[in-house]
């Protein structure tokens, strides 16, 4: 039985990673982290971790790609979306206005994963100005620090499930600055998954320029180009090496084994750029996944 590295029980991570392995049988580690939870596959103690690497609302989750690019060298085995639906979590009781429906001016403080604070900044500027807002390792984890601080007019961000779990109440549903709030997640591992099939494949890959080489982007965008290769996304990060110094990572919409996208790699070298292989995987729409 394979084991899993994720976030704790009822994060969006966890409720996103049981989807992809509907009707497997798993062995879950769960971990507080996502530091952890990278660790725990390069150690040897899981088989596969679940990143979650990009969201509709915020965008890049840099410290994940970070990670991903600086910290560990695990390719990316597959790539799937989940919806995030966000909800305020805390106990009705603490929150009860005088006619008995929910009073925001009570919540004191509001505690969850800076991401899904992120994607709720509108709801807490217009509800909740005057709240504290304290970060967590998880959504799962504000909520169990919300469970565990009774009489402390304190709530969470996060998913019914982890309201359900914590026998907490759903204060406001689905309070995401924008609907249609997805996040991309990458399951990263030594081995190939193989539970299911997709006719789409991805490749990720980072590319760094050659310094003081005019043009050289360009000239990378073409050899993608006239192949008619398609890229997904392409974003620069900083190497961390030098003030100004970038790398580009780029998803495109082809696996590796075909003739054409190492034949464009190979051009992309010839120019002097380095090119790392971060993976080349199945990706899943959540429909694929229903
Ligand atoms: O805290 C969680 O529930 C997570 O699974 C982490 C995470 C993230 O890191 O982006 C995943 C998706 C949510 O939109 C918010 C947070």
């Amino acid at each position: 039985m394979k084991t899993i590295a994720v976030l704790p029980a009822g994060s969006v991570s966890d409720e996103a990673v049981k989807r992809l392995f509907a009707g497997e049988q798993m062995n879950w580690k769960h971990h507080r982290l996502i530091a952890d939870v990278f660790m725990s596959t390069v150690n040897g103690v899981s088989d596969y971790s679940v990143v979650p690497i990009e969201n509709t609302i915020e965008g890049s989750v840099n410290l994940h790609v970070d990670w991903l690019v600086h910290e560990v060298d695990m390719p990316i085995q597959a790539e799937w979306v989940y919806p995030s639906i966000q909800n305020l979590i805390g106990r009705s009781s603490e929150a009860a206005g005088e006619d008995g429906s929910i009073d925001f001016s009570k919540i004191k403080k509001v505690i969850s994963h800076p991401v899904a604070i992120a994607q709720c900044l509108q709801f807490l500027r217009s509800e909740l100005p005057h709240a504290e807002i304290e970060t967590a390792g998880s959504t799962s984890e504000g909520v169990k620090i919300v469970k565990e601080n009774p009489g402390e007019g304190w709530a969470a961000i996060g998913t019914m499930t982890a309201a359900d779990n914590n026998g907490l109440d759903v204060l406001s549903q689905g309070i995401t600055d924008h609907d249609n709030n997805f996040t991309r997640f990458l399951l990263v591992g030594r081995e190939p998954f193989t539970v299911r099939q997709s006719d789409k494949q991805k490749t990720s890959i980072l590319i760094t320029l050659p310094e003081d080489f005019p043009g050289a982007l360009h000239q990378v965008l073409a050899a993608f180009a006239w192949r008619k290769i398609n890229l997904t996304k392409i974003e620069s990060r900083p190497t961390k090496k030098k003030l100004g110094n970038y790398y580009f990572y780029i998803d495109i919409d082809m696996a590796l084994d075909t003739v054409l996208l190492p034949s464009a790699l190979g051009e992309i070298e010839a120019l002097g750029c380095q090119v790392r292989i971060l993976g080349s995987y199945p990706s899943f729409t959540y429909e694929q996944l229903q």
